[in-house]
């Protein structure tokens, strides 16, 4: 067994129950379907904040509930986000459990694809990008990024190629706004022909508001949200979905969690629950 690096995480086995229900089955025999097992989670403030401001790397998690966001990941094929996070946060999108590939153990097994949407392919990824780093490590798999471009620029190709990563070109359109807008069933469909089984979404703000939308919030399996005991103040990346109505013009809630459960975690708390669909 190798050493695991001094960065590595323990999450202790006696934490692990109460997260199974909420999770990918392990079970190798469970039904093969077309659509990898999808988790959404992320941490927030008590303001609804996911960092605090669209460009801001900013911690929410303590060490508890961080460790198990790592758990998460090593319990998923593969981890998403957004092209903004991909920029503010230079992340490293690798799961750092003591005991996976690379923390202890050599390949990578445990080690979730790393899946960035990136439109237009404007994430200008380099040799130094952490994930980069811990892919020469043997501590990260290199990323997929989705794009709508058709041929990406042909020198970040022949790097992101060089690592094993690729672009995955789909089709996209253009919302009233002007912004790109995946087909979400189709993306889940892709990743789980490349053999995607399960994917946690990890944010940000965009990538949320959009699978919250009435139109793709049955597609979550699962919802773990990390709540800090923390404001953040005016002026940060909110959570907040499009306001919704019902047949007489009255406003709605967005979205509603059913089968809660709720787990202190030193200070901060873990919400774990699926989507209420409505009847
Ligand atoms: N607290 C947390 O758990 C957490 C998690 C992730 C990110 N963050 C924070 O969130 C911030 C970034 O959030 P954000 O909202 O600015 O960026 P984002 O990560 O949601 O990325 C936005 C971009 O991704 C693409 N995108 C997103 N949704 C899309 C869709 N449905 N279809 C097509 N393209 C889509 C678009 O190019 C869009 O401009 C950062 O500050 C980061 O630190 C926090
Ligand atoms: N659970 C959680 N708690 C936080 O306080 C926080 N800021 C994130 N943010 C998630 C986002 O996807 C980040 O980009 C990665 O957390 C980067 O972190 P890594 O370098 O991969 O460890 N997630």
């Amino acid at each position: 067994m190798n050493t695991a690096p001094r960065d590595a995480l323990e999450f202790p086995e006696s934490d692990r129950g109460f997260l199974e229900p909420h999770l990918p089955p392990q079970d190798s025999s469970a039904p093969q379907l077309d659509l990898p097992f999808t988790t959404l989670t992320f941490a927030t403030s008590l303001d609804s904040s996911l960092a605090l401001s669209p460009g801001a790397r900013t911690v929410l998690s303590g060490p508890q509930s961080k460790a198990m966001t790592h758990y998460l990941r090593s319990r998923h094929d593969g981890i998403i986000i957004g092209v903004g996070t991909a920029v503010a946060d230079d992340p490293g999108l690798n799961c750092r459990i003591t005991g996976v590939g690379g923390y202890g153990q050599p390949g990578l097994n445990g080690q979730p694809r790393p899946v960035v949407i990136d439109p237009t392919a404007r994430w200008e990824f380099s040799d130094d990008s952490k994930l980069f780093q811990l892919c020469r490590e043997g501590r990260s798999r290199p990323p997929w990024i989705i794009t709508a471009v058709e041929k990406p620029n042909a020198e970040k190709q022949a790097l992101l190629e060089s690592y094993g990563g690729r672009f995955i070109s789909v089709k996209m359109i253009r919302t009233h706004t002007g912004r790109h807008q995946i087909d979400w069933p189709e993306l889940l469909v892709t990743l789980r022909s490349n053999g995607l089984r399960s994917v946690m979404i990890e944010g940000g703000g965009h990538v949320i508001k959009s699978l919250l939308s009435p139109q793709y919030m049955s597609l979550l399996d699962s919802v773990i949200v990390t709540i800090a005991p923390t404001w953040l103040g005016e002026g940060g990346v909110v959570v907040s979905p499009d306001r919704r109505f019902d047949d007489d013009g009255n406003a709605i809630s967005a979205a509603r969690l059913k089968n809660v459960r709720w787990y202190p975690f030193g200070e901060d708390v873990v919400l774990c629950g699926q989507i209420k669909l409505s009847d």
